[in-house]
């Protein structure tokens, strides 16, 4: 499995390019991190390693990569579902027994400090929580590719402590894993960075 660029450049209609000449290579078992100035393009970047948004410049090719997850910084869920339904869907998908899904599901509700609002509707939970909860969906689903954009914006240091070790735990020999932050904390829990800097105008 491998996600390779080559000479990525972005540039929306009407504005000034945003990074240019973007080159690499992610593999499975390496927790990259994208770092750069807020509106630097990178939840753009994102978006074009999704496959959702053609680049202007250069490829983008996904080797054995057919599922990717992609984590928002607005999460999307079923406004009425409950959290635990929710992370306990792609398990169901995954072929397993309800009885087997809830207790799997609550177990990663637990790890993504959620334990208490598992029975909750998505839409009652609080942007941290919703954030998380979709992070635990992704943990439960056999994603190729994890794309995680901000996941500690609206979180406390504890918390965000909390989910750089659970992301370091979803990282595994069979996903490939990618982290837009501009947090310190999370930034030291990557292996490598990605460094996404305006380009020259
Ligand atoms: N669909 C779009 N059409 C036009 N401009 C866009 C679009 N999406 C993003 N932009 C612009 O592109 C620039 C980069 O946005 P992007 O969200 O990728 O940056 P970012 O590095 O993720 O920022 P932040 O760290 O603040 O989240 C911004 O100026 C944004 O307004």
């Amino acid at each position: 499995m491998r996600l390779v660029a080559e000479g990525l450049g972005h540039r929306f209609p009407g504005q000034p390019p945003l990074f240019a000449d973007l080159s690499f290579d992610l593999r499975p078992g390496v927790l990259y991190g994208l770092v750069g100035p807020s509106g630097s393009g990178k939840s753009t970047l994102l978006s074009i390693l999704s496959g959702g948004l053609r680049p202007s410049n250069g490829n983008i090719e996904a080797i054995g990569v057919d599922r990717i997850g992609w984590i928002m910084q607005n999460p999307v869920g079923a406004p009425r579902r409950t959290a635990i339904d929710q992370v306990a869907v792609p398990l169901l998908a995954r072929g397993l027994l309800r009885r087997e899904a809830e207790p799997q599901a609550r177990d990663l509700l637990d790890r993504f400090g959620l334990a208490h609002v598992a029975a909750r509707e998505f839409r009652r939970l609080s942007g941290g929580e919703a954030q998380r909860m979709c992070l635990a969906r992704a943990a439960a689903s056999d994603y190729d590719a994890i794309l995680i954009d901000e996941p500690t914006a609206q979180l406390d240091r504890d918390t965000a402590h909390t989910i750089g070790d659970v992301i370091r735990e979803m990282v595994s020999e069979e996903r490939i894993v990618v982290l837009a932050t501009h947090d310190e904390l999370l930034r030291n829990r990557c292996d490598q960075i990605l460094q996404v800097d305006p380009a020259a105008p």
